[in-house]
Order: C-alpha cells, then structure tokens, then sequence
C-alpha cells in the first residue's frame, strides 16, 4: 500500500516523557499515517479531516469538544490501558465515534505492582536501601522492623479482573483474603482464592492489615475512602492504591498518616500526578509512592500497542471492535 494511502491517525507525540515510544512509533507508522497534535495544530483544516482515529496513549492527547469538531471523520479512539476515567464516553458516543481500551492485557503486571508495593511497604524495602546505601555503617535501630505479609489479612477492595489476580498471588502468600464488590459477586472465584466476600466495607476495613484498592474511578467510588474509612482501620494496617489517585480522599490520608491512624500507605497513583515537590506525602517516611507504573512492562506496553492498532483497523473497518467500551 503507498504511505499516503495509509489511515491518518492522531497522536499526540513521539518520544519525551510522555509521547508514544518510539520504537512504538515506528510499529504505527507502518500501518498508520501518524499526525502529531503539533502538526494538527499548524494545519487543523486540512489535517482535521484526514483524521480517522485517535491513539490515545496513556490519556493523552486530551480530547474535548473543541478537538471532536475539528474531526468530521474520526471514527475510534484506541486508549491505552484499561481505566476510562479521562474520556466523555457520552460525548464520544454524540459524535459517533467509538472507544476501545485494553483491559485483560494489564491485569497481570498491575496485579504484580500491587503486590510488590505490599511488600516493599510492609517490609520497608525503601527505607531499607535507604539505610544501605548510607554512610552510616550502623544498620538497624533496634524499633526497626517490618510487618508480615504471610498468613496477614488482605482486603481487597474491587474484585475485578486485577483484584482476582491479586487474590491469586495472595493465596500463595498463605494470606486471609477478604474482598468488597460494590455489585457483583462471583461465588466460583472466591472458592477458587479462598476469598470471604464483605458485603460492607466497613467489615473489611475493619479486619484487614492490607486494604487494597482495586477498583474503577466512577462516581461512586470517589474519595470511596476518606476520613471514616481510614479511621476504622488497624492502626498497623497498610493502604495500597493501584486504581487512582482519587478513590483516595488524598488530604484526609495524608492526616491518617502523619497522625498514625494508620501505619503506611504505598501508592501507585495520586493527584495530581506527580505530585507538587512539596507535598506533604512526599514528605513522610511511611510512604511509598511510583508514578503509575501499574503496566509499565516491555511486553505489556508491546501487547497494549497491537492490541489499539487492532482495534483501529477493526473500528475503520467497520468490524468488530476489540475491546470496544460500550457505553
Ligand atoms: O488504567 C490503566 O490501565 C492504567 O492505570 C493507566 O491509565
């Protein structure tokens, strides 16, 4: 096919922080007219309506109404990644264009991260290497010590496609599991993980000495977990947050924590991200924080990049979308 027969696709930059990889890129450009949002910008009437898709790599670029307007002939917008919180599926859906994530493709890596920040905070991994890496050759104070994740209570709030992944890797930690599902509950798989459904949540705060945040950002889960919620839990329980930044009620844990209603948090998302250099949680030691990295693997980030290029071509196909986001 000649290049400029190829479906002009929208993207918002490659390479820097945030643009799609370049390797990436090179991928795309064989199969897609690539336009970047610069040169969008410099050329809107003509390169409006050439565009046909959108690869909306990790939230950006941000589409408005301002920018559907522009696109007479947008048909699909590929977002990376599973969550939908940054799009208008409504006003998507009122220019007709459809929406596709890649949701099973990071359960795994996601459920990991979680797992791993457990770790990390219970046995203060970072403060660890902290004290490893110091001058000072005297290791441990005597009050230093960690929290055991073996045979430990998890709770895990949101038992969805990641959560069951973490019940999974807990189950093999000999952990207690317990989890709260604001709708569905799923019998088999909590036979399968050994896992005690809460129909409350306050129950499973309550028990748990890891409470884990697994869910979607929608209106009901916002700030889910804010000043009341924190203060039924353990005093030695640990927060851990790999859904978003705002399911917590971030100033109300940041008082938890400086006030010790609970021990720790370790957070793969905040709000904002990142977080201003001098904001109180970066300030305190029991926090672990990484910069969304939920599905930041080489395979993952390679399988989410076929699986949006699929989608495009079965959305400007007028085929089956994979991993359509119905409305
Ligand atoms: O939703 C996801 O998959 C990631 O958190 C990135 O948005």
């Amino acid at each position: 096919m000649e290049a400029q027969e190829l479906p002009c696709v929208l993207i918002d930059c490659i390479g820097g922080k945030h643009g799609v990889y370049e390797d990436h890129a090179e991928f795309l450009k064989e199969r897609f007219c690539l336009i970047t949002m610069k040169e969008y910008l410099e050329n809107k009437n003509f390169l409006g309506k050439k565009i046909r898709a959108i690869y909306m790599w990790y939230h950006k670029p941000v589409i408005n109404e301002e920018l559907l307007q522009s696109l007479p002939n947008l048909k699909i917008v590929a977002s990376s990644g599973v969550g939908i919180d940054h799009l208008d599926l409504s006003l998507l859906s009122s220019y007709g264009v459809k929406v596709s994530n890649t949701p099973f493709i990071v359960s795994t890596d996601t459920a990991d991260l979680g797992m791993a920040l457990m770790l990390a905070s219970s046995r203060r991994l970072v403060e660890g290497h902290q004290m490893a890496i110091s001058p000072d050759t005297e290791y441990f104070p005597a009050d230093w010590l960690g929290a055991e994740v073996s045979g430990a209570t998890l709770g895990i709030i949101g038992m969805g496609t990641i959560g069951y992944k973490v019940a999974e890797r807990a189950k093999a930690f000999e952990m207690k599991i317990l989890y709260h599902n604001r709708k569905q509950r799923n019998k088999e798989e909590e036979r399968a993980v050994g896992a005690t459904y809460c129909k409350k949540i306050d129950d499973l705060l309550q028990q748990a000495d890891f409470v884990m945040l697994v869910v979607n950002l929608t209106p009901q889960t916002h700030k889910l977990i804010g000043k009341r919620e924190l203060q039924l839990m353990k005093p030695t329980a640990i927060l851990i947050n790999i859904s978003r930044g705002l399911v917590v009620d971030q100033d109300a844990l940041v008082e938890a924590l400086q006030n010790k209603v609970i021990k720790a948090a370790a957070l793969d998302v905040t709000y904002p991200e990142p977080l201003p250099r001098d904001h109180p949680l970066l300030k305190l030691k029991n926090v672990i924080i990484t910069p969304h990295i939920g599905s930041a693997t080489v395979k993952t980030r390679h399988l989410m990049k076929e699986n949006m290029t699929e989608s495009i071509q079965a959305g400007l196909a007028g085929l089956p979308i994979p991993n359509e986001v119905l409305l």
